[in-house]
């Protein structure tokens, strides 16, 4: 991808010489990690969605491009009454700059698309998201009238940005209205690791008929699924290794960390004041193993076991870092719109057949 970036290039604290790399080398890896039970799983999501209300799907916002799965933009595009809204989860590890968020508020207008922002964990936050899913219940009552099998919302995403926990959150609140002080069972598996939720559970019921609705509200959570090959590439396979959405021993360690750093950067290219990695800010460098050095602990630690320390570290609980660089990057030429549609192009015909056959013939899963 060749990328024209504007000619404002800020100096990095008093190190005037240094540039940070603006291309990542293209290492050799798996592009996807799509599997056999995704395909079943996307099966499953087209026959459900006619009976949905609404899609909330769930993207990193920490990756807010790598993270969006234009397979479910080419189910969604279907039913053409299914309320979207995109919940971008992950918000208290989110680098708080507002020109960030102005980027996404822009980007999401150009396709019409309504966002939100959270932390799955954060009652506040899901009682918010709580909060739209029964003003959109009261709007369609107020002009359908009764929904026999309740409001029913379908929670999708790439594998690991949070879809159980955002449940298991939504059901702790409707279970400490209902029964308050007993305890309660967690309905959704969670899990540091992508790819815990297998198959599409049974309706989960978040609210119950009150005064105000006659309509219950319920979800239902599907397993993660990963984007096919021909919509991935290298950038995205990396970034997606560092949110946690493909299995992490499928890209090499030390690959996942020299994209790190070269996702560290660019961003200190726009911030440039954050201590990113030791000496980011006074003697910045292009050289893993340099970084790899300064962060050993001990001598005996090798390098590959620090750069897996290191990337788990920012993956769990890493605040400020974006791991998308069409963010970083200020490139005048980006269009989100065009990006979306370069995808759905990319994507071609949903075929499950064809998905399918090319897993089992093809055990790199690039296809
Ligand atoms: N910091 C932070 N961590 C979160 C948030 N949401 C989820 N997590 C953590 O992310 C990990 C993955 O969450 P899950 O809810 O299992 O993700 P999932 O999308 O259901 O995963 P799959 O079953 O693989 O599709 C867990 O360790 C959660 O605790 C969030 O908003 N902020």
């Amino acid at each position: 991808m060749h990328i024209n970036v504007r000619g404002t290039r800020k100096i990095i604290s008093n190190v005037s010489s240094f540039t940070p790399r603006y291309e990542f080398p293209k290492y050799s890896m798996p592009l996807t990690d799509f599997k056999g039970h995704q395909v079943k799983a996307l099966k499953t999501f087209e026959k459900l969605l006619p009976q949905m209300n609404m899609i909330i799907e769930l993207r990193d916002i920490r990756a807010p491009l790598s993270t969006r799965n234009v397979v479910f933009d080419r189910i969604a595009r279907k039913e053409h009454d299914v309320m979207k809204l995109v919940v971008y989860t992950r918000k208290d590890l989110m680098p708080g700059n507002k020109p960030y968020i102005g980027k996404l508020k822009n980007w999401h207008e150009e396709l019409g698309e309504k966002f939100i922002l959270l932390d799955c964990r954060n009652k506040t936050d899901v009682r918010n998201l709580l909060k739209i899913l029964e003003w959109q219940n009261y709007e369609l009552e107020t002009n359908g009238g009764y929904l026999p099998m309740g409001y029913r919302a379908l929670i999708t995403g790439m594998p690991n940005v949070g879809k159980s926990t955002l449940i298991n959150s939504l059901r702790t609140i409707f279970h400490n209205q209902v029964n308050m002080g007993r305890k309660f069972k967690k309905v959704a598996k969670t899990g540091a690791e992508a790819g815990v939720t297998r198959a599409t559970s049974e309706v989960i019921r978040v609210t119950s008929r009150n005064t105000e609705s006659r309509n219950e509200i319920y979800l239902i959570d599907t397993p993660g699924i990963g984007v096919p090959g021909r919509v991935s590439d290298h950038n995205r396979m990396l970034g997606l290794a560092l949110c946690g959405s493909v299995k992490n021993n499928l890209v090499d360690p030390i690959f996942q960390a020299d994209y790190l750093l070269y996702l560290m950067n660019l961003q200190n290219l726009n911030d440039g004041r954050t201590e990113l990695y030791p000496g980011s800010t006074n003697s910045p460098t292009n050289d893993i193993y340099d970084v790899l050095r300064r962060l050993q602990v001990n001598k005996s630690q090798n390098e590959k076991s620090t750069a897996i320390e290191w990337t788990n570290k920012w993956r769990l609980h890493g605040k400020g870092i974006i791991f998308d660089p069409e963010v970083l990057l200020n490139n005048d030429e980006f269009s989100y719109k065009n990006y979306v549609n370069d995808q759905l192009e990319k994507l071609g015909d949903l075929s499950y057949e064809g998905l399918s056959n090319k897993l089992k013939g093809n055990p790199n899963q690039v296809f």
